[in-house]
């Protein structure tokens, strides 16, 4: 039986998710965005069949939709389909960073045609839009599944086989418990981000030169800081309860490491120190979603032009493609740590031994 899903917002997730929902068999993929151009580009590059000229008419058509709009306007799309007749029973998911906003909207509905599951791809990037959008963004990372109103084992199973191209782990959460989580491994890490590149701002003013020095460790931790500042404004709001815990908890520990700089307190702050390398070492990191998106590997280079033409043609010589290439401290001219990011393992694996025999000192975990 043909399938016919909606996907709603073509941004970096909706665009996302259906690039794997094309992929599905007896599936039709329609679209819908307020952005006219992201509609073209989605029917131009094959990521949805269609696009519909509102959104009532795509949920007309179909027996499923995915709204993958920023929270408030999935909250209007949830009102806008309780208010609709509907012929048939509609499967509703969404992609929202947070839940309980959304399993509010989802347990005033009254009407029973709809079945609702919220979902959150635990996979993205600092990027927005649609041609930010890739197929493989969800590959090994958790997508968390919270059940509402209306939705029964088979709608949650349906939801998973639906989206099975994406190879993600699918894992069904409360809804609580999805913002706790979510809001300590994700949501309250950005914030820090941004008050670290603030800092770093406030004393560019006392040294001009001084960001000329930010290099692996700085860039490394505040690459989020880049993300899109309106949806992470509005993902921080809507966790409000778990961030406000989380920030008087961070003054806390800050207080606590004040001190312990403060009474020159070595074996204590060599406790702590050696306390976060060991629980962050043990993070899963073959997993998208904890910490890395990608398969990493680290190349010690020492010329660093002839190094990175070098490391590139060896590879492309295996066919290995590389996602991603960033030079980590780097000390002009002289020394550096290559990070390549690849997409799966088995590429991660083969470059690292093509690597090796050509005389290259590697290491995955850095
Ligand atoms: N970016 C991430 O890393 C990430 C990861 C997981 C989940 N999410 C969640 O996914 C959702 C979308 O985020 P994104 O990163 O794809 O953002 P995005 O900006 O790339 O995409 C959002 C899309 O929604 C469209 N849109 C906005 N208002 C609309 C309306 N009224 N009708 C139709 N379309 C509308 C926009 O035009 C845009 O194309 C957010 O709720 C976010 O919390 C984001
Ligand atoms: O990789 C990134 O840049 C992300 O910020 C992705 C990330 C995250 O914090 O891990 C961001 C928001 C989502 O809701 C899920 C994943």
């Amino acid at each position: 039986m043909e399938t016919t899903i909606l996907v709603s917002g073509l941004g970096l997730i909706g665009g996302s998710i259906a690039l794997n929902l094309k992929k599905q068999n007896h599936t039709t993929v329609i679209g819908f965005d307020q952005n006219k151009d992201s509609m073209d580009y989605a029917v131009r590059t094959g990521m949805i069949d269609q696009f519909v000229p509102s959104f009532e008419e795509g949920v007309q058509l179909s027996d499923v939709v995915v709204l993958a709009t920023p929270v408030s306007v999935c909250i209007d799309y949830l009102q806008t389909i309780d208010n609709m007749s509907l012929s048939q029973p509609l499967l509703v998911t969404d992609v929202s960073s947070v839940k309980k906003p959304i399993m509010e909207a989802a347990s005033k509905l009254q009407n029973n045609a709809i079945h609702f599951v919220g979902g959150h791809p635990m996979a993205g990037s600092h990027k927005h839009g649609v041609e930010a959008a890739k197929a493989h963004l969800f590959e090994n990372a958790f997508y968390l599944l919270v059940p509402g109103k209306g939705s029964s084992d088979k709608d949650v199973e349906k939801l998973e086989s639906l989206l099975e191209s994406t190879r993600s782990h699918f894992v069904t959460v409360g809804e609580q418990e999805h913002d706790q989580m979510t809001g300590v491994i994700s949501h309250f890490p950005h914030l820090i981000a941004s008050s670290l590149v603030h800092q770093a701002k406030n004393w560019h003013r006392v040294y001009p030169f001084m960001h000329e020095l930010a290099a692996g460790g700085f860039r490394d931790i505040t690459r989020i800081a880049s993300s899109h500042p309106k949806m992470w404004n509005d993902i921080l709001l809507q966790n409000k309860d778990t961030i406000l815990t989380l920030l008087t908890d961070w003054i806390t520990e800050m207080n606590h490491l004040k001190e312990l700089v403060e009474t020159d307190d070595h074996s204590k702050l060599q406790t702590y120190l050696a306390d976060a390398k060991q629980f962050r070492d043990g993070l899963p990191i073959k997993k998208k979603g904890a910490i890395p998106s990608f398969y990493d590997v680290y190349v010690d280079i020492h010329d660093q032009a002839g190094a990175l033409s070098e490391v590139t043609h060896l590879l492309a010589q295996s066919k290995i493609s590389i996602v991603n290439i960033q030079i980590l401290e780097v000390r002009e001219g002289i020394t550096g740590v290559l990070r390549l990011s690849f997409q799966t393992e088995e590429d991660q694996k083969r470059s690292k031994l093509v690597l090796e025999r050509n005389g290259y000192e590697t290491t995955i975990q850095y």
